[in-house]
C-alpha cells in the first residue's frame, strides 16, 4: 500500500481534490455575490448525482490504473498539463459569470427578465458560451491530470454531449429574448464549444 501511494500520488490527489473544492465553492460564493443569499440554493454548488457518479468512476480508474501499472501514472509534463488545463478552465467559467453578473443563472431562464440584458462584450467577444469552454477543460483536466486514459476520453464526450444539446435549448430562448441582436451575434461568434456552431 505504501508502494502505492507514492509522491506522486500523494500530489495528483491532492491537486485533484482542491481544484474539485474550489470549483464548487467558489461557484457557490459567486452566485450568492452576484444573485442575493436569498436567491440561490445548495443547486449553486453543481453538484449532481451524475456528476458525483462520473468523479467516483474516475477515482476508481486511477486507483486501479496506480494498483496495475504504477508508471502510467508518472508522465510529470501530462499531468503538468492537465493541471494548466483546470487553472485555466476555470479562469475563463469565473471570467464568464464576472462578466456575466445578473445576466449568468445556473438554470437556464425560459422567461425574459427585467435585468437579463444580451451580454457580448468581455469574454463574450470571443466565444458566445464561455463558461461551458470553461467548463469543458476544466473536467477534461482534471482526468489528464491524473493521467487517465479512459476517464479523458468518457469525460470529453460526456461533457461535450451535454452541452451540444444544451446550447440550442438555451439559444432557443435568447433569441426569444433578444431577436435579431441574437442571432447576429450567434453569427459573427463561435459558440465556443467544438463542432458546435
Ligand atoms: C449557465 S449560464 C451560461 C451562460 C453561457 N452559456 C456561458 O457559457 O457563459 C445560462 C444562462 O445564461 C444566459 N445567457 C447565455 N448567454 C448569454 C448572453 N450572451 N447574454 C446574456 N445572457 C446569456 C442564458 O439565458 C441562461 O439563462
Amino acid at each position: 500500500m505504501t508502494e502505492i501511494f507514492t509522491d506522486t500520488a500523494f500530489r495528483q490527489l491532492t491537486q485533484m481534490f482542491l481544484a474539485i473544492i474550489f470549483f464548487h465553492t467558489s461557484e457557490y460564493i459567486l452566485a450568492r455575490a452576484i444573485h442575493g443569499p436569498s436567491r440561490v440554493t445548495l443547486s449553486s454548488l453543481l453538484i449532481t448525482k451524475h456528476y458525483v457518479l462520473a468523479m467516483l468512476v474516475s477515482l476508481l480508474e486511477y486507483l486501479t490504473e496506480i494498483t496495475l501499472f504504477p508508471n502510467l501514472k508518472h508522465h510529470r509534463w501530462i499531468s503538468n498539463f492537465g493541471l494548466v488545463m483546470i487553472l485555466l478552465g476555470e479562469i475563463l467559467r469565473k471570467t464568464a459569470i464576472i462578466t456575466a453578473g445578473r445576466s449568468f443563472t445556473h438554470l437556464i431562464k425560459i422567461r425574459h427578465e427585467e435585468h437579463h440584458r444580451l451580454v457580448t462584450e468581455g469574454v463574450y467577444r470571443i466565444v458566445r458560451h464561455p463558461s461551458y469552454s470553461g467548463f469543458l477543460v476544466w473536467s477534461v483536466g482534471t482526468q489528464v491530470m491524473l493521467c487517465n486514459p479512459v476517464s479523458v476520453v468518457a469525460f470529453a464526450v460526456v461533457v461535450w454531449k451535454f452541452f451540444a444539446d444544451r446550447i440550442p435549448y438555451e439559444e432557443h430562448y435568447l433569441k426569444q429574448f433578444f431577436g435579431r441582436q441574437y442571432v447576429e451575434y450567434a453569427q459573427r461568434v463561435h459558440s465556443g464549444v467544438p463542432f458546435v456552431n
